[in-house]
C-alpha cells in the first residue's frame, strides 16, 4: 500500500478515489448476485430482480456529484447509536496532521449516501445519520464535540479545495463561508439543485424535526422554504423508511412547472418513490374544462361549502314511511317503521360517512330481524343475518331511504338547481354569494359539465363524505399561501392520520382567497397543533435586490420581517426608464446571456406575445416555463403569474406597472410583482416605459443602488 500523501488536500483526493473505489465494489457485489439459487418462482423472481436493478441505480457513482461533501473530526468518540457503525479512530493521522495534538474521537466523511469498504466500515457517512448532524449544526458557541469541521470544494467532479473550522479554537474568527456563497452563485443550468452540503443550522431543524409533528414554515423569498421541505421529505425517508414506505408520501407544489423544476431534487438524493402532484392532481374526479369569476370562486373555496355539502348530502336520507316485510321459508318477519327509524337515526348521529353508513344499515336491519327470530326461539347464525341483509325487502327499503350518492351529481345539483341551494345554503351563503355559485345554464350531466378547478374541489369534499380519502403518512405543501380553505381541507384530508410540513410566503399570496394568517390555514387543514416556524435568511435574492422589492412589503404583508440576504452582490439592481420596451427587453436579454447562467425575462402575461414576437424576429430561442434550460438555451420567457417558486441567475423584469395592473386588485397586484422582483440570484434589470408603481418609488433609497439608473 502507498504511503499516504503529506499534504492535506492529496490526501483527502486519495480518500475520494478510495470511497469511489468501495462504492463501484459495492456496486459490483450487487451486480453479481445470482438470484437463480434463491427463487424459482417468476413473479417473486421478477420483484427480487427489480428490487436490485433498483439498488444498483443508487449505487451509481455520478461523476458530477460529490460523494462526499464534508469531513468532522469529533473530540470524543460518539456514541454507537449515533455512529451508524461509524469508524470511529483513534488519532487519524489527517487530524494530528493539523499539529493539535488532541485526543480525537473519530473522523466521519459527509455525503450523499453511506459508503463502506471491503471490511463493512464505513468511508462516507450518509448526511442524514445522526452522526451528521453536528456538521450542519455545530458552530462556535456550541461545537457539539466536534473538534474540525471541513467543507470540500469540487470543480467538475474533482475535489480541488477545501475550507476549515476548528470550533473550539476561540482565537479563529467566525467567518461566512465562501463555499457556501460559491455554491449559491454556481450558475444554474437545468432544474432544481439540492443543497445537501450547504444545510444551514436553523433549516436542519425542520429538516430533522419528527415525523411525528407537523411544521409550518414562514419564510420570504429565497430563504430556502422549498429546499428545505424536500431535505425533510429524504430525512424523514431515511429515519422512517419502513414506515414510510408502506404509508406513503408527497410533494404538492403549485402547478406543472414548478414540479417540473423541483422533480430531480429528490431523486438526486436517492429518494425515487415520492409522488409528486399539484391540488388539481388530488382532486381530478372530473375533467376541469370551465374557469369562475373570482367572486363564484371565493365563495366555492370558502369552508362554509363543506357544511352546505354535508347538509345536502344528509338530505338525501329520508325517514322510512313503512315497515319492512322479510319472507323466510313460511314465516314473516317485520321490522317495524319505529325500529327501522331509530335505526335510521342513530347512524345519521355517528360520525360515519355516508357510504360507510349506508353499508351498515342493511346489517342493522338484518340484525333487529335476527333479535326477533331469537326472541321466537329461533338460533340463526351470522349466514342467516347475511342472508336477510342481502333480502330483497331490506335491499329496496334500504334504497329508498338512504340512496347511493355520486358526490359530482351532488355538486351538479347544488350549483344548478337554485331552490336546492337555498335548502341548504340557508344561514351559511347569502342570496348574493349563492347567486354568485348558481351556474347561469345548468348542465344535465357531470360529463357536461363545464367544471371549474373550484368544483373539482367540491367534489373532493363531497367524495370523501361519502367514502374515507385514503391518507398518508407525510405531505409537504409548497407555495401554500394560496390555498383556498376548501382546498387546505382536500390537502388535510390526505394526511388526517400523518404529518405536514407547510411551507409558504403570506406575502407572496396572490389569490383571491390567499390565507391572512398560517393560524387560520392550519385550522383548516386540521393541523391546528403544528408548530410556526420563521426563516429570515434569504439565500436567493442578493442584499441590493431584496431591499429594494421589500419596499412593497408594507403595502403587501405589513408585519412580515424583510429578507436579510446572505449575500453582497454590488451592481444586481438595474432599474431603468426606457421607450421601447420590447426593444430593451431583447437589448437587456442580449447582455445577460453573456454572463453564466440561466434567464428569465418575467412580464406581465399579456405582455407575453408582443416579446416572444420580439424575440423570434431577434432569433433568439427561448423556453417557457418547466422546460429545462441546456447551455445553448438559457433564456425563458415568463409569464408573472407562472414565475412563483422559480429562479434564475439573471432577470429582466418587463414592465412592472403592467405586472401589478393585471391583477383584480392593487394589492395582489403589488404581491405579483413581489413575487417577481425576487426570482434573481445574481442580478435583476428592471425596464419600464410608465411609471414605476407608487410603493416602489417613494420609499426611502437603499443605501447601496448600483449600476444603471437610480429608480
Ligand atoms: N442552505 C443553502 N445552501 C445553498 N443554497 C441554498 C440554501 N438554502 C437555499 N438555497 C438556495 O436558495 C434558492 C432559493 O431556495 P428555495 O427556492 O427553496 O426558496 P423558497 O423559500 O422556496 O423561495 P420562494 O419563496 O421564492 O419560493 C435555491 O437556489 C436554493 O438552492
Amino acid at each position: 500500500m502507498n504511503a499516504a500523501p503529506s499534504d492535506p488536500l492529496a490526501r483527502e483526493q486519495a480518500h475520494l478515489a478510495a470511497s469511489r473505489a468501495a462504492l463501484r465494489a459495492m456496486r459490483e457485489d450487487v451486480e453479481s448476485l445470482d438470484i437463480r439459487d434463491v427463487t424459482t418462482n417468476w413473479v417473486n423472481a421478477q420483484v427480487l430482480q427489480g428490487q436490485i436493478d433498483e439498488r444498483i441505480k443508487a449505487l451509481a457513482d455520478l461523476s458530477h456529484t460529490p460523494l462526499f461533501f464534508g469531513r468532522l473530526d469529533f473530540l470524543h468518540a460518539p456514541g454507537a447509536d449515533q455512529a451508524e457503525g461509524a469508524e470511529v479512530q483513534k488519532g487519524s493521522a489527517a487530524t494530528s496532521a493539523q499539529g493539535r495534538g488532541r485526543e480525537t474521537g473519530g473522523q466521519f466523511y459527509i455525503g450523499r449516501r453511506h459508503v463502506h469498504d471491503a471490511d463493512g466500515d464505513p468511508m462516507v457517512i450518509d448526511w442524514r445519520a445522526p452522526v451528521s448532524q453536528p456538521f450542519y449544526r455545530a458552530s462556535k458557541k456550541d461545537p457539539q464535540d466536534v473538534g474540525l469541521r471541513r467543507r470540500f470544494g469540487y470543480t467538475g467532479g474533482d475535489l480541488t479545495a477545501y475550507e476549515d473550522e476548528h470550533l473550539t479554537d476561540a482565537t479563529e474568527a467566525e467567518q461566512v463561508s465562501k463555499l457556501l456563497q460559491e455554491e449559491i452563485e454556481r450558475p444554474r443550468v437545468g432544474p432544481m439543485r439540492d443543497i445537501v452540503a450547504t444545510i444551514q443550522p436553523e433549516q436542519d431543524e425542520i429538516v430533522r424535526g419528527g415525523l411525528g409533528g407537523s411544521v409550518c414554515v414562514q419564510g420570504g423569498p429565497g430563504t430556502g422554504k422549498t429546499a428545505v421541505g424536500l431535505h425533510r421529505v429524504a430525512y424523514l425517508l431515511y429515519a422512517h423508511r419502513e414506515r414510510l414506505a408502506r404509508t406513503g408520501t408527497l410533494v404538492i407544489g403549485p402547478n406543472r412547472s414548478f414540479l417540473h423544476y423541483i422533480e430531480q431534487v429528490l431523486p438526486a438524493l436517492g429518494e425515487l418513490e415520492v409522488r409528486q402532484a399539484t391540488v388539481a392532481d388530488l382532486v381530478a374526479h372530473v375533467e376541469v374544462r370551465g374557469t369562475d369569476e373570482p367572486d363564484a370562486a371565493v365563495v366555492k373555496g370558502d369552508a362554509r361549502m363543506a357544511e352546505v355539502l354535508r347538509r345536502a348530502l344528509r338530505s338525501h336520507v329520508t325517514m322510512p314511511q313503512e315497515a319492512i316485510v322479510v319472507v323466510r321459508g313460511s314465516r314473516r318477519w317485520r321490522v317495524p317503521v319505529y325500529e327501522f327509524e331509530e335505526i335510521v337515526r342513530e347512524l345519521l348521529a355517528r360520525d360515519m360517512r355516508y357510504g360507510a353508513a349506508r353499508e351498515a344499515l342493511p346489517q342493522r336491519l338484518a340484525h333487529a330481524v335476527l333479535v326477533q327470530m331469537e326472541r321466537s326461539g329461533e338460533a340463526p347464525d351470522d349466514r342467516v343475518q347475511d342472508a336477510v341483509a342481502r333480502n330483497a325487502a331490506v335491499k329496496a327499503a334500504v334504497k329508498a331511504v338512504w340512496p347511493q350518492v355520486d358526490p359530482a351529481r351532488l355538486v351538479l345539483r347544488l350549483l344548478g338547481d337554485a331552490e336546492f341551494l337555498a335548502e341548504h345554503a340557508e344561514g351559511l351563503l347569502s342570496e348574493a354569494e349563492q347567486k354568485a355559485v348558481l351556474w347561469a345554464k345548468a348542465p344535465r350531466t357531470p360529463k357536461s359539465a363545464k367544471w371549474s378547478a373550484a368544483d373539482a374541489v367540491l367534489i373532493d369534499e363531497a367524495a370523501d363524505l361519502v367514502a374515507r380519502t385514503h391518507s398518508l403518512g407525510h405531505v409537504v405543501l409548497d407555495e401554500a399561501q394560496d390555498l383556498s380553505p376548501m382546498q387546505y381541507r382536500a390537502v388535510g384530508r390526505r394526511c388526517t392520520t400523518g404529518s405536514v410540513t407547510v411551507l409558504g410566503d403570506l406575502a407572496q399570496g396572490t389569490t383571491p382567497w390567499a390565507t391572512p394568517s398560517w393560524g387560520e390555514a392550519l385550522a383548516h387543514l386540521g393541523k391546528s397543533d403544528a408548530v410556526v416556524e420563521e426563516l429570515t435568511a434569504g439565500f436567493r435574492v442578493p442584499r441590493e435586490v431584496i431591499a429594494y422589492a421589500s419596499r412593497l412589503l408594507p403595502a403587501i404583508a405589513p408585519g412580515l420581517a424583510e429578507v436579510s440576504s446572505v449575500r453582497e452582490a454590488p451592481g444586481s439592481l438595474s432599474v431603468r426608464h426606457v421607450d421601447d420596451l420590447d426593444a430593451a427587453a431583447l437589448a437587456a436579454c442580449a447582455e445577460s446571456l453573456r454572463q453564466e447562467g440561466s434567464i428569465g425575462l418575467i412580464a406581465a402575461d399579456h405582455r407575453v406575445p408582443a416579446l416572444a414576437a420580439a424575440l423570434a424576429a431577434a432569433g433568439v430561442t427561448y423556453l417557457a416555463p418547466g422546460e429545462e434550460t441546456t447551455p445553448d438555451t438559457r433564456l425563458t420567457l415568463v409569464p408573472a403569474s407562472l414565475a412563483k417558486g422559480l429562479e434564475y441567475d439573471y432577470v429582466v423584469l418587463d414592465e412592472p406597472a403592467a405586472v401589478v395592473a393585471a391583477e383584480p386588485d392593487e394589492r395582489t397586484g403589488l404581491r405579483r410583482l413581489y413575487v417577481a422582483l425576487t426570482r434573481a440570484v445574481s442580478g435583476l434589470t428592471v425596464l419600464h416605459s410608465a411609471p414605476l408603481p407608487e410603493v416602489l418609488r417613494s420609499a426611502p433609497l437603499p443605501e447601496v443602488l448600483a449600476g444603471g439608473d437610480r429608480p
